[in-house]
Order: C-alpha cells, then sequence, then structure tokens
C-alpha cells in the first residue's frame, strides 16, 4: 500500500502544484534517458521556486543538475536577466538536461558547468556573487560546497543544501561518506559565524528526507 504521506504528497500536489506540461516533460525525459530518479519532488521544486522568488534572486547556483528539474524550476524564478549556473559531473546528465531545459525554453537564463564542482567552482570567483545557493550532489563534498557558497555569496544570500535527513541515517557517526560530508556540513552550518541556519524533515513521494536553509550573514 502506498505510504500515507505520499498520498497527502499526491492531495497537496493536486491542489498547489498547477500541472506543467515542460517540468512533467523534463522528468519524463531524464527516466527515459535512463538517469536515476533521484530529483526533487514537484512540491519540493516548487517550494525552490518560491524560496528564490521571496529572495528576489537574480543569480542562482545550482551544484547537481541531473536532468535539470531542479534547474528549471529554480530558472523560472528569475526575473529575465536573471542567471542560474549549474554544476553537474557527468557529461551525459548535463546533455540531458540541456536538451531538457532547451525544450523548456530556460536555455537563454541556464549555463551547464561540466565537471567535477569543486574544479569549476573556482572559475565563478570572478563573477558577481549569487543570491541563491542549491546544493544537490554528492553529499560528500557537502562541506566544500558549503564553504564554497559561502565564497560566493553577499550578505542576505541563501543557501538550500537537500537531503540532510537521508531516511534517518543522519544519526548514524559511522553511516556511509554521504552521511559523513552531510553530518559535517550540519556541523559547519551549526557554527560557521557568517551563517545562520535550521533544517526541516520532509516525507513524500521521495520518502523520508530534509532540506537545511541557512542565511548568509
Ligand atoms: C541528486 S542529483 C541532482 C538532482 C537535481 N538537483 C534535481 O533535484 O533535479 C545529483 C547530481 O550531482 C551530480 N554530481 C555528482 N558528483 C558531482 C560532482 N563532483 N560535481 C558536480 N556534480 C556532481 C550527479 O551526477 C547527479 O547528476
Ligand atoms: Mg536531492
Amino acid at each position: 500500500m502506498t505510504a500515507q504521506w505520499e498520498r497527502v504528497e499526491e492531495y497537496l500536489g493536486n491542489r498547489l502544484v498547477q500541472p506543467d506540461d515542460d517540468l512533467n516533460a523534463i522528468v519524463a525525459a531524464t527516466v527515459a534517458a535512463g538517469l536515476p530518479a533521484i530529483e526533487v519532488s514537484a512540491a519540493q521544486g516548487k517550494f525552490l521556486m518560491l524560496l528564490a522568488r521571496i529572495a528576489g534572486a537574480r543569480r542562482i547556483l545550482e551544484i547537481g543538475t541531473l536532468g535539470g528539474f531542479s534547474t528549471a524550476w529554480l530558472a523560472r524564478a528569475l526575473p529575465d536577466d536573471g542567471e542560474l549556473v549549474t554544476c553537474e559531473y557527468e557529461p551525459r546528465h548535463a546533455e540531458v538536461a540541456r536538451a531538457n531545459l532547451a525544450a523548456a525554453g530556460l536555455l537563454d537564463r541556464v549555463s551547464i558547468r561540466v565537471g567535477a564542482a569543486l574544479d569549476t567552482l573556482p572559475d565563478l570567483m570572478d563573477a558577481e556573487p549569487f543570491d541563491l545557493f542549491f546544493i544537490d550532489a554528492d553529499k560528500v563534498n557537502n562541506p566544500a560546497y558549503l564553504d564554497w557558497a559561502v565564497k560566493l555569496s553577499r550578505p542576505g544570500s541563501v543557501i538550500v543544501v537537500d537531503n540532510v535527513v537521508r531516511g534517518g541515517s543522519i544519526l548514524d557517526p559511522d553511516g556511509d561518506e554521504a552521511v559523513q560530508g552531510t553530518r559535517a556540513a550540519v556541523d559547519i552550518l551549526g557554527s560557521h559565524p557568517r551563517l545562520d541556519a535550521t533544517a526541516l524533515q520532509t516525507v513524500g513521494a521521495k520518502g523520508w528526507d530534509g532540506f537545511a536553509l541557512a542565511l548568509v550573514l
């Protein structure tokens, strides 16, 4: 039987997340291309889009593109002259994302940096600061991605780190490298002098997980 939280997500989604052919097509094309179904849910994507709008974000940096689903939600929050940079390690994922974003009419405001994010992020040092960050790649590097986000931010920037609960495995000090990276990131979020942060657990179509949210001081 479907877990009740999945039915609740469907109920809320049906009422709050308008059907959208372009976004549905991104999920379908990502699955069809054989990429893993590890994108945010539609309700979470809309949450990110609203957060970016609330923050008045004009420049967004995403780490972890996959097929471009969260990218598309975030790009839709941008004004016409806004820009989203997204970092993706796998050339094949980047290629699928590029096609998906082009089909959704969003490639004019999105650029995809292909390669390990820790190699491509330094190129952004000379760019204008980013207003919002979405960190959703290899969790082992979450501490380093947080460091980069702070470097590439301004006071008032918003940082979102995805998947910080991991079905509760975040409690395990001997957990796998993704757990270790996420636990270290939570410690940084709680102690960094330039960050004020919290985290929320989520349940739904993607199981039990959570977002961390930080404001750069
Ligand atoms: C969870 S998926 C991203 C999902 C996407 N943000 C969404 O919700 O639609 C994580 C992505 O990070 C990419 N990735 C893994 N290691 C990376 C690295 N070192 N640098 C950049 N991207 C990486 C993976 O190839 C994968 O496409
Ligand atoms: Mg995620």
